[in-house]
């Protein structure tokens, strides 16, 4: 018999297939690894399944996106956690985090722990306008998590970020029945550097949800973004006033870019963290140049 399902777990050469609420032990044929294709957790994919005997996987189907590190497939948003202190709030890095997720076409949501930290009502002031900023470029940031929860529902949720910004404090507050099952991944599995990923869906307030332990600064390399006007929602939007379209807002003139900022319209720091970007990805593509000459 066919079945069409999704893959929620792999691990050690099986893949778990769900449907309709049954769960399918698999295996992929060996014609997947020929055409250089390998199954991951959050594929669609179509199952041979007989009774008492292993299924296959026979077809996998069209991915709208995915990770390497983890392996996952078809993610509908990621969950960005950063903390106020500890390790210390970077602009710097949430931009890169944002411009990663852009760049990958999923959704990104930004979550702050740590708030009760701060310590007076100025400093919670500077979080408010900064949530006001980011959700006018079109970015949903959450201080608490009930109102997370909420965001949670009928979708596939990726973790990041950085070490001990409270990934595991978050998912236990959001399933506290999880809780062996969260320490369990962030503990045994998927730490070390060698060890093998275990990858999971968890049903999770209404959806699936992913733990990705370990998870990188390698993980979400940024200097290979082709365009990097496109993952700035806000510059790109403004950019299409630019008098040239292969402006890069740096020294061309007549750039709308430049000039939303000088009005305030775009953030000081977007703008930096842009730049900054840029010249990362600039001396990339120089050094890749360099190499192939040297192979001619
Ligand atoms: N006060 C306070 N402490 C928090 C909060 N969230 C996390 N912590 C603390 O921050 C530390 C790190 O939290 P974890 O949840 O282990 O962080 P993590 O992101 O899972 O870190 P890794 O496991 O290294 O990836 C722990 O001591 C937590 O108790 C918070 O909202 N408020
Ligand atoms: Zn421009």
């Amino acid at each position: 018999m066919i079945k069409n399902g999704r893959i929620i777990k792999s691990l050690s050469g099986f893949f778990y297939v769900e449907t309709e609420g049954t769960v399918y032990q698999t295996r992929a044929r060996g014609n997947f690894r020929k055409k250089g294709m390998k199954p991951v957790v959050g594929d669609f994919v179509s199952f041979s399944h007989e009774e008492n005997s292993e299924g296959y996987i026979l077809e996998l189907h069209e991915r709208k996106n995915g990770l390497v590190r983890p392996a996952i497939a078809n993610i509908d948003q990621a969950v960005i956690i950063m903390s106020t202190i500890n390790p210390d709030f970077s602009l710097n890095l949430l931009d890169r985090f944002l411009v990663f997720l852009e760049h990958k076409g999923i959704q990104a949501i930004i979550y702050i722990s740590k708030m009760d930290l701060l310590g007076n009502e100025a400093e919670r002031k500077r979080y408010e306008k900064f949530r006001e900023d980011y959700q006018k470029i079109g970015y949903e940031i959450f201080f608490d998590t009930s109102a997370l929860m909420k965001n949670l529902r009928d979708k596939v949720t990726v973790f990041m970020g950085q070490t001990g910004a409270g990934k595991t404090t978050l998912l236990n507050k959001i399933a506290p029945e999880m809780k062996l099952e969260t320490g369990e991944i962030s503990d045994k599995l998927g730490r070390g550097r060698h060890t093998t990923r275990h990858v999971e869906l968890f049903e999770l307030a209404g959806g699936l949800i992913a733990d990705t332990p370990g998870f990188s600064s390698l993980d979400y390399e940024v200097d290979n973004i082709p365009d990097l006007n496109e993952a700035f929602p806000e510059i790109a939007k403004v950019s299409q006033g630019c008098k040239f379209r292969e402006c890069t807002h740096t020294h061309e003139p007549e750039c709308a870019v430049k000039q939303a900022l000088e009005n305030h319209e775009i953030l000081e720091s977007r703008y930096t963290n842009y730049l900054q970007l840029l010249s990362e990805i600039n001396k990339t593509r120089e050094s890749y140049a360099k190499k192939r000459k040297k192979q001619i």
